[in-house]
């Protein structure tokens, strides 16, 4: 079990890169570090401060994403992932040890059915999402634009289209629309890395051409000790649950609604209650709260690869077990 401390920070920029012209960015990066919280959060405030509301083209000599990326990895005093966002829709990755994925995100309408859940089940009926793709493919050999055009012709194909019906996506399970989109890319993107597909805005799957990851998002509404004076003080958490294998017969590696089943007797012991008082629970910071949910959850659910625990949009945990860089 490995515990990775979450920060992130915004800044306001403008920059012009090759093609383009002079134009502005809400930027946002999320830095994931092993140790030192405090000082990962005060330097990247720091490196992104100094970076707010500049030209970028002052800073770097083509502050494209992978570049700001690396310019703010390099005032990080600990080795930290980062994954920094340009625009909604797009961004990169960079890893500690310098590895860069950049990442396109679209999405398409559509409908579907799951034709081998259990009678009743609510996924077996016609119903439909708003799904989102993220494509994450290597920096030194993808860009932004290869991604949009590998794209175009599999979201004409799947907008407002009924998934069962296109061949090879006749059980359309989150997890085989991943495939099946890794399938189809793989050929196209010279260094595809993973294929993202969100169905739900709480749930999703990953595929990488080896194995599926799953998620499932909840949110949980609790006190914490503030200081060592008896105050508390309390946070809407966002807990995500990570489960990692192949597909069953059903085409998924667990389904979302056994997932967030089995997670309910956890659940209730954190929703409205004070977290410092739960039994066996150290420190209440998130990742003290990441550790305590996995190891209370991890004994019925083998596939548990990671949970994440934010408090808010900047800070949070992630406990990450096999497989997951433990
Ligand atoms: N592993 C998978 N499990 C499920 C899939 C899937 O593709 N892979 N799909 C479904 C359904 O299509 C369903 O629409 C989405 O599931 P779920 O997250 O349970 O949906 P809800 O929006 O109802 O979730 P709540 O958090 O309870 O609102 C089912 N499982």
């Amino acid at each position: 079990m490995r515990i990775v401390h979450c920060a992130a920070a915004g800044f306001e920029s403008a920059r012009r890169l090759a093609s383009d012209e002079a134009h502005g960015h809400s930027f946002t990066v999320s830095a994931h570090a092993a140790t030192g919280l405090a000082s990962l959060r005060a330097r990247l405030h720091e490196a992104t401060q100094a970076l707010d509301y500049r030209d970028l083209n002052q800073v770097l000599p083509s502050p494209d994403d992978a570049a700001l990326a690396d310019w703010i990895a390099a005032r990080l005093p600990m080795a930290a992932d980062l994954v920094l966002r340009s625009a909604p829709d797009r961004g990169v990755e960079r890893d500690a040890d310098g590895t860069r994925r950049i990442w396109l995100k679209s999405g398409f309408e559509a409908a579907h059915q799951l034709p081998h859940v259990p009678a009743g089940h609510q996924c077996g009926r016609l119903h439909g999402h708003g799904f989102g793709v993220r494509l994450l493919a290597d920096a030194d050999r993808q860009d932004i634009a290869a991604l949009q055009a590998a794209w175009a012709p599999l979201h004409a194909q799947l907008n407002h289209a009924y998934l069962n019906a296109l061949p090879g996506l006749d059980n359309p399970t989150s997890e085989n629309l991943a495939a099946w989109l890794w399938q189809r890319l793989g050929a196209v993107v010279p260094g595809l890395r993973a294929v993202d597909v969100f169905e739900t805005a709480t749930a999703g799957s990953r595929y990488d051409g080896h194995r599926f990851r799953i998620w499932k998002e909840m949110r949980f509404e609790a006190a914490v000790p503030f200081d060592g004076h008896g105050r508390y003080t309390g946070h809407s958490y966002l807990v995500r649950l990570h489960l990692a294998g192949q597909v069953d017969a059903r085409g998924w590696v667990r389904d979302f609604g056994e997932v967030k089943a089995r997670f309910k007797p956890c659940y209730a012991r954190l929703d409205h209650h004070p977290l410092d008082q739960l039994p066996g629970i150290g420190a209440t910071d998130c990742a003290g709260i990441a550790g305590w949910i996995a190891a209370q959850f991890a004994a019925g659910v083998p596939e548990l690869c990671r949970v994440d625990v934010l408090e808010n949009d900047h800070d949070g945990a992630e406990c990450r077990l096999a497989g997951e860089g433990a």
